[in-house]
């Protein structure tokens, strides 16, 4: 049992995946938004789900008596929960916004014109939330009861838990207004925080964690010093109704940023892993054990550090982060290397840690598991294939220049010598859609009804389908379209050595939506060539070039779960150099272009300033070296998209692409000024179609982001081709966008030939 060593329980999670063990909340929410369940089914299941899982931490050691549990469990997003909470509809849809779950649903999915709020990702994560919006008209109230209602729930299961909600800091950096900047609401905000907190401790509540976390990034929205005044506010509004507060930063260092909260705060929950103790002797909640990672934690290494922590303050245990960014449960895995399992801790685990570190710092040290732990520990970091001899020789030897290719001049005139291609010219970027019948052979073969060959078979029909497709349509650049990938960072992963898939380590990315992030455990290399086949066998159809499609270093580290024992470049480094084998071979092979997307170049950009420039010069050298090896007459493309790329424009042009294809379309060509702003001097194609929305672009539509483009940009750096793959897209709906695409290019360089 644990015991309590300060004010604040022994030890505590700061949050727990919501999705279910078996993405039960999945189900819910697609079955409710198809209309096979009833709003009061929806509920049912959502409940359960809940409770379930109160349950199961509770029988993980938790305490339930005494707020260790956190209560929150959103059913689309935390921060929607937070929007609904306090009643701030967005101002297109002011009046409009139904009660109950059609209300949620409408902002969290939009409904005919009606656009869902705007997704973006979670600090340096890979979840995404929904983004408030607002205005000088947005007035805040306790407007729904969802937060006071699961403390209640909790309440009935047995569970006098902790309530969790985004504080108004946090909840104003991360929304975005129209006319006004978002943290000048504060004021208005605040009271709607001291309002739920007096309905929580009317319900009983001893505890409330509000989540902080823009306190340790930097945010253009707000100065560090109007985040801690409003954060400040939001606390003290908490305390006023008689409840104790727990500021939960997590996502970094929080030593220097939240000193000056401390008196109005009942303790602070840091992350100990990326960071360390913040200065004072008030009450911490020790973040040890990694919420964002899925390695066992070194268990007397995190005990020094609380019994450090614990002879100068009251200290608690805890995990850096909440555990939604890590799977459920280890147990649920049967096919991985037992020997990697016993290295490994999803949230189910990083519980049991948590218990055994705080039952540790009351003296009551559980020796088999403190010995398991350093068993682990010794054997991770000697068995074969963490440290692999040849890839370490190969980067220890790379030669002065590894990471160059010749001057773009002399790659332009060599390229435009060996690609004879138009002005303007039309490409897409990768994934044409991925049809139904492609999934179900993908599962026969998975399930063994289809065999190999059977299975390629079906993949490569889809390929004919898609090179025809593309000729008849007019593309001047074609590719594969991709069929044989399930998801773009898996792929690679199970087709290089140090990787690991798992089978339910499913995590979520947004609404009901998870991923299954693949496990980087040892040195990467890649044993054969494995996208070479599908590409060749496109190139063999068609008189046109075909475009290779690797995926990129920094993405394929950011899609994982990275390995911890070195840092992040080196890793980086050696995928880098299997993609260079790759590309290798489809040169050897005749491919004259070769894409390498790196779609998350800009999300694991670092929330502090300070740290920019380091993980920049990292990221970029490895997507040189992926690349570099290329001849000078190979054209390299590189694509990006999710984020707003305006901020890194220099690391953008570091990257030395031939082509790079950008997201433009939603933001009506923004990235183009900063562009032109720089100098940028190498091929460009900033998307002309949105392809996150099943909308077809309309002609004028097109010439209008064209006309834009041709404006900004050099007539012979500039290509046409929509924002991102096509995978989610329907067939019908691409055939038609496509179309007005390639006329469109048409009608743009008829306009560019008579200038
Ligand atoms: C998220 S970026 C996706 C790029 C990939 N080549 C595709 O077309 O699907
Ligand atoms: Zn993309």
């Amino acid at each position: 049992m644990t015991t309590t060593t300060g004010p604040f329980p022994g030890g505590t999670i700061l949050g727990y995946p919501r999705i279910g063990r078996r993405r039960e909340l999945k189900r819910a929410l697609e079955s409710h938004w198809r209309g096979a369940i009833d709003d009061a089914a929806f509920h049912e299941a959502a409940r359960a789900n809940r409770v379930a899982d109160l349950e199961r931490l509770v029988a993980l050691g938790l305490r339930a008596d005494d707020a260790s549990i956190p209560v929150e469990a959103a059913h689309y997003d935390h921060v929607l929960d937070a929007t609904l909470t306090f009643g701030a509809v967005p101002p297109r849809l002011r009046g409009r916004v139904p009660a109950g779950l059609a209300g949620e649903w409408l902002l969290a999915r939009g409904e005919g014109d009606d656009a869902p709020l705007e997704m973006t990702k979670w600090l340096d994560s890979n979840y995404h939330y929904l983004v408030p919006e607002l205005d000088a008209d947005t007035a805040f109230s306790l407007a729904d009861t969802r937060i006071v209602d699961r403390f209640v729930e909790a309440g009935r299961a047995g569970v006098h838990g902790r309530p969790v909600i985004v504080g108004p800091a946090t909840y104003l950096a991360l929304a975005k207004a129209e006319g006004i900047r978002p943290i000048d609401l504060a004021d208005r905000l605040v009271p709607a925080y001291g309002a739920l907190a007096e309905a929580l401790a009317a319900a009983g509540a001893s505890w409330v964690q509000l989540d902080e976390p823009a306190l340790v990034a930097d945010l253009d929205g707000a100065t560090l010093e109007e985040l801690q005044a409003v954060a400040r506010a939001g606390a003290e509004a908490v305390r006023a109704a008689g409840l104790q507060v727990l500021l939960h930063v997590g996502h970094g260092d929080a030593a220097g940023r939240v000193e000056p909260l401390a008196d109005a705060v009942d303790a602070i929950a840091v992350d100990l892993v990326r960071g360390s103790a913040p200065a004072g002797d008030g009450p911490l909640v020790a973040g040890v054990v990694h919420g964002r990672n899925v390695w066992r934690t070194d268990l007397d290494a995190a005990l020094d550090t609380l019994r450090w922590l614990s002879e100068r303050r009251p200290t608690s245990v805890g995990t850096s982060t909440s555990l939604q960014h890590v799977p459920h449960d280890l147990a649920a895995e049967t096919s991985l290397d037992e020997r990697l399992v016993s290295w490994l801790a999803f949230a189910d685990q990083k519980v049991e840690e948590v218990v055994a570190l705080a039952a540790a710092v009351a003296g009551d040290v559980d020796e088999a598991r403190f010995a398991a732990s350093r068993a682990a520990v010794a054997d991770r970091a000697a068995a074969p294939g963490v440290r692999d001899g040849a890839v370490r020789e190969r980067l220890a030897a790379l030669p002065a220049g590894a990471r160059d290719r010749a001057p773009y001049a002399e790659r332009d005139e060599q390229q435009r010598a060996a690609l004879d291609l138009p002005p303007l010219p039309t490409t897409t970027i990768g994934s044409f859609p991925q049809t139904g019948d492609i999934r179900v052979a993908r599962a026969r073969n998975a399930r063994g009804e289809l065999d190999d060959a059977g299975y390629r078979e079906v993949l490569r029909a889809e390929v004919r389908r898609v090179v025809e497709l593309q000729e008849e349509l007019g593309l001047d650049v074609l590719v594969h379209g991709e069929p044989e990938r399930n998801d773009m960072v898996q792929y690679f992963a199970e087709h290089f050595d140090g990787f690991a898939a798992t089978e339910h380590g499913w995590v979520q990315s947004y609404g009901s939506r998870a991923t299954r992030p693949s496990i980087l455990w040892g040195d990467v290399s890649r044993p054969e060539a494995f996208t070479v086949e599908w590409i060749a066998y496109a190139q063999s159809l068609t008189s046109k070039v075909v475009k290779g499609m690797l995926t990129g270093p920094v993405t394929i580290l950011a899609w994982s779960f990275v390995r911890d024992d070195q840092p992040l470049g080196d890793t980086a480094d050696q995928v880098a150099l299997a993609l260079a084998d790759e590309i290798a071979d489809l040169e050897a092979a005749g491919i004259r272009i070769v894409q390498v997307d790196e779609p998350a170049l800009r999300e694991l950009l670092p929330l502090r300033v300070e740290a920019r420039p380091a993980y920049l010069a990292w990221s970029v050298g490895a997507f040189r070296l992926a690349t570099a090896g290329a001849a000078p007459a190979t054209q390299i493309h590189t694509h990006l998209c999710y984020s707003e790329f305006n901020t890194v424009v220099d690391a953008i042009d570091g990257l030395d692409a031939d082509v790079t294809s950008i997201e433009a379309a939603r933001s009506k060509m923004e990235i183009v000024e900063p562009l032109q702003a720089h100098g940028y001097g190498r091929g460009i194609g900033p998307g002309v179609y949105d392809i996150h929305s099943p909308r077809v672009p309309a002609a004028d539509e097109l010439d209008a982001l064209l006309a834009t483009a041709t404006g900004a940009i050099p007539d012979r750096l500039l290509w046409v081709n929509p924002d991102c793959g096509l995978k989610t897209r329907g067939y019908d709906e691409t055939v038609a966008s496509l179309r007005n695409l390639v006329e469109a290019a048409a009608r743009a360089r008829e306009a560019v030939a008579v200038r």
